[in-house]
C-alpha cells in the first residue's frame, strides 16, 4: 500500500521550516509556467488540438458534469489504490499516455528517458510512443521495477511493424498498445499556422532510424540523407487499418494487446472478439477529430461492452478528482497526457514526478474524504450528474 496522500503532509511540514514547493501546485500555473519553459513550436504542438479545439475543451469540461457522492462512517483511514492490469499489480490506476514528442520536451533532448525514470520512481507506468528521441530499448532500460508498455503506430510495411513489436518484446515491454485513431494527422490549425510538424523536421524518429527493416528500405544511413529518411518515414508512418488486419496484429505478439482510440461500444466488442486483451477508450486528447464527443461520455458504454476485458481511459484528465471519476465510470486504469509533459518541461524527471505525485495525492485524499478506500469501491453509484 502506498500512502499517496502523505505528499500533502510532506509539503505542509516543510512549510514550517520555510520551504514551499518550487513546482506549481495549481494546474493553471503548471500550464502557464511550462508554456514559458518550452520552445514555441513544441508548446504549440503539445497544447494544440484539432479544429477550434472544442472537443479538446469538451474532454476537460465533461468531468465537471459528474460529482462524487461522499459516504460517511466508512473509516477509509487506509486506502489501497492498487489495481490489477494484465496480471501486473500496479500501485495505482494512473499511467502516462504515449506522447510522441516528450523527447524534445526536456532541455537535454532526452525526455523519453526522463519519462521512463519518472515511471521508475513513482511506479506509474509509461506507455512509450513509437515516436521517441531515444530508441525503445534505451527507454525500457530506465523503467526499473515499473512495467512499461509500447505504443505502436502501425506502419504500412508489415515487416517494419513486426520488427518494432519484436524489438519491444526483446526490450522487456509488457504490452503493446496499438493506436487506431492516428494513421492520418487531424486538422490542427495552431500547427498549420506555423507549418509546424516536429517529426517532419526529423525529431523523435529514433525507433525508425535504428530499425533494421527501416534501414534496409532506406538503403543508406539516415545521417547520409536526412531528407530521404524523413520522407520514407512519412511514407510508411500511417496504416489505415481495417478489421481484416486485426488477426495479423494479434499474431504479432503474445504480449497483452491493447487497442487505443475506441469510443463506440460495438468497436470494443468486435476488438475483444478479435482477441485483444485491453480496450483503451480515448479521443487522443482532442488532437485528431474535432466535433467529437468528450471521451469521458463514451467511457461507460465502452465499459459495458467490454465485460471482463479491462478498459483504459485517457483524454481530459487534469486532477485527482478526474481520475476518481473515470474509475467510477469503470476504467481500470487512467492515463494523463499533457499534464506530465508540462512537468517534464518545467523540471525534467523531478517535474514529471511532481505532477504524478500530486495527481495521486489528490485522488487518494478524495477517496479518503468521500469514503471509497479502493478503486473497487467506486461504482457508477458513487457519481451523480451535476445540476
Ligand atoms: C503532444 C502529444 C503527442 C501525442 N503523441 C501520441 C503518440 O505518439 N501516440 C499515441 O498513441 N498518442 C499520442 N498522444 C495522445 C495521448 O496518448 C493521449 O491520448 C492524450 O494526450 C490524452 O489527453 P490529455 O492530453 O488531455 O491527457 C499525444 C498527445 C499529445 C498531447
Ligand atoms: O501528435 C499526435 O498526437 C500524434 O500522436 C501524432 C504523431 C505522429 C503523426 C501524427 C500525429
Amino acid at each position: 500500500m502506498t500512502r499517496y496522500g502523505d505528499f500533502q503532509n510532506e509539503i505542509y511540514f516543510a512549510g514550517l521550516t520555510g520551504r514551499v514547493p518550487t513546482m506549481p501546485m495549481v494546474y493553471a500555473d503548471l500550464e502557464a509556467r511550462a508554456a514559458q519553459a518550452l520552445p514555441p513550436s513544441v508548446l504549440s504542438y503539445v497544447a494544440g488540438g484539432a479544429g477550434d479545439e472544442a472537443t479538446q475543451r469538451g474532454n476537460v469540461d465533461a468531468f465537471a458534469r459528474w460529482g462524487l457522492m461522499p459516504r460517511m462512517f466508512v473509516g477509509a483511514k487506509e486506502r489501497d489504490l492498487s489495481v490489477d492490469l494484465f496480471g501486473f499489480k500496479l500501485a495505482s490506476p494512473l499511467f502516462m499516455a504515449p506522447v510522441g514528442v516528450v523527447g524534445i520536451c526536456t532541455q537535454d533532448g532526452h525526455g523519453d528517458l526522463a519519462t521512463a525514470r519518472a515511471a521508475a520512481r513513482t511506479g506509474v507506468p509509461m506507455v512509450a510512443s513509437t515516436l521517441s528521441a531515444d530508441p525503445l530499448d534505451q527507454v525500457a532500460g530506465e523503467f526499473g521495477e515499473t512495467p512499461g508498455f509500447f505504443q505502436l503506430y502501425t506502419p504500412t510495411d508489415r515487416e517494419l511493424a513486426a520488427s518494432l513489436v519484436q524489438r519491444a518484446e526483446a526490450a522487456g515491454f509488457k504490452g503493446i498498445v496499438v493506436t487506431l485513431d492516428t494513421w492520418v494527422t487531424g486538422w490542427r490549425p495552431r500547427d498549420l499556422t506555423t507549418a509546424n510538424f516536429p517529426q517532419l523536421r526529423g525529431h523523435c524518429l529514433a525507433n525508425y532510424f535504428t530499425d533494421p527493416v527501416f534501414l534496409r528500405l532506406l538503403g543508406k544511413a539516415p545521417e547520409e540523407d536526412p531528407m530521404a529518411a524523413v520522407g520514407l518515414w512519412a511514407q510508411l508512418f500511417g496504416n489505415a487499418l481495417t478489421w481484416d488486419d486485426l488477426p495479423w496484429l494479434r499474431s504479432l505478439t503474445s504480449l497483452p494487446l491493447i487497442v487505443k482510440g475506441i469510443q463506440h461500444p460495438d468497436d470494443a466488442r468486435r476488438a475483444i472478439d478479435g482477441g485483444v486483451d485491453g480496450i483503451y477508450c480515448s479521443n487522443h486528447g482532442g488532437r485528431q477529430a474535432n466535433g467529437g464527443l468528450p471521451a469521458l461520455d463514451c467511457l461507460a458504454g465502452v465499459v459495458d461492452a467490454s465485460g471482463d476485458t479491462p478498459v483504459l481511459f485517457d483524454s481530459g484528465v487534469r486532477s485527482g478528482a478526474d481520475i476518481v471519476k473515470a474509475l467510477a465510470l469503470g476504467a481500470r486504469a487512467v492515463g494523463v497526457g499533457r499534464p506530465y509533459v508540462w512537468g517534464l518541461a518545467l523540471g525534467g524527471v523531478d517535474g514529471a514526478v511532481h505532477v504524478l505525485r500530486s495527481l495521486l495525492a489528490e485522488a487518494d485524499l478524495i477517496m479518503a474524504v468521500d469514503g471509497y478506500p479502493t478503486p473497487a469501491d467506486l461504482t457508477r453509484e458513487s457519481l451523480r450528474r451535476v445540476g
